[in-house]
């Protein structure tokens, strides 16, 4: 077994590689002999850039690619960012393994202020995350919120260009990347919830490879899956897609989950807020309640009017 190989297909942007070669080594370290090697390949969302991800819309535009080379056993596993993956996985294809949690907050990355708060009025702040551009409206309704897409390499260029006063980023990509210290300022979540799984990265892999299953057990991290596991089945019942104005965020408290959750209006204005806690091992019932207190109070006004826009285009 030890003389097996494991083929990691990965997306090609900086990122992606970082996390398959951060994967390629905890492998390598668990179970030394071990082949690992990379499969990059071109996802949809890659060759997309110049649109906003809520036109382009469709859910795993990110995964699909990766996902049909496990179905043609040309690799044995996926590596994702677990805000990037879809709440369903095709027949024969399941979530094996989610690794420890990066800092899951967004950042604030300016050449010019201090945070958020020191923005001037009419700043230009530069994200294309209908989540983090409905908080941040919210707060301040003054600031203009202008497209940006890209890898994290092309949003730190054009920042530095002089296109916008600051940028919005994840926190855990900037830290990857070896750009930690570009971050001005770290954002509270309080003030910009993060995205359901952000921070955390996940294995797909074949179900029935249980081979496969047991050389990834020594990489699962209980505690982020527990946080992740109640974030997914919020964002599931809401039926929220890789770009829509959902967040959520899960802490744990001893062995309790606290899930707060949140859906906003992208112009900014409304922000629908809800909260609650359970035991660990209801982390997924936890997710569909604080969801349906955000349906009762709206949100799916909210939701229907941004997927609308995002099906006609
Ligand atoms: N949507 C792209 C994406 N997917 C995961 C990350 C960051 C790393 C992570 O959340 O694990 C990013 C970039 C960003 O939002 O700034």
């Amino acid at each position: 077994m030890s003389s097996r190989e494991i083929r990691i297909a990965t997306r090609k942007s900086a990122l992606a590689l970082w996390q398959a070669e951060y994967v390629k080594a905890r492998l390598e370290q668990a179970h030394p002999g071990l082949q690992v090697t990379l499969v990059p390949m071109v996802s949809r969302g890659d060759k997309l850039l110049d649109s906003p991800l809520s036109k382009i819309g469709g859910k795993g535009l990110f995964v699909k690619e990766l996902e049909t080379a496990l179905l043609e056993n040309e690799a044995d596993i996926a590596v994702h960012s677990m805000k990037d993956v879809p709440m369903d996985f095709p027949e024969g294809l399941g979530l094996f393994c989610i690794c420890e949690r990066e800092d899951p907050r967004d950042a604030f990355v300016s050449n010019t202020y201090a945070s958020l708060d020191a923005l001037p009025a009419g700043a230009v702040v530069g994200t294309s995350s209908l989540r983090r551009q409905a908080q941040l409206l919210t707060r301040r309704p003054d600031l203009q919120i202008r497209f940006l897409r890209g890898n994290v390499n092309t949003r730190l260029a054009k920042l530095d260009a002089g296109e916008y006063d600051a940028i919005i980023l994840a926190a855990a990509g900037l830290i990857r990347l070896g750009f930690e210290e570009r971050i001005t300022s770290v954002i509270s979540v309080e003030d910009s919830l993060p995205a359901g799984g952000q921070g955390a990265v996940g294995i797909e892999c074949r179900s029935a490879d249980s081979e496969i299953h047991a050389l990834l057990a020594p990489l699962h991290h209980a505690d982020t899956s527990v946080r992740v596991t109640a974030e997914r089945a919020l964002n599931k019942h809401l039926n929220g897609g890789c770009q829509v104005p959902i967040a959520c965020y899960a802490v744990l408290e001893g062995e309790q989950v606290w899930l707060r959750g949140l859906v906003g209006q992208p112009a900014g204005g409304l922000l629908l807020t809800a909260e609650a806690r359970a035991p660990r091992a209801d982390a997924e019932a936890l997710g569909v309640q604080v969801a349906e207190a955000l349906l009762g109070q709206g949100a799916d006004a909210i939701l229907k009017a941004v997927y609308g826009e995002a099906d006609g285009e």
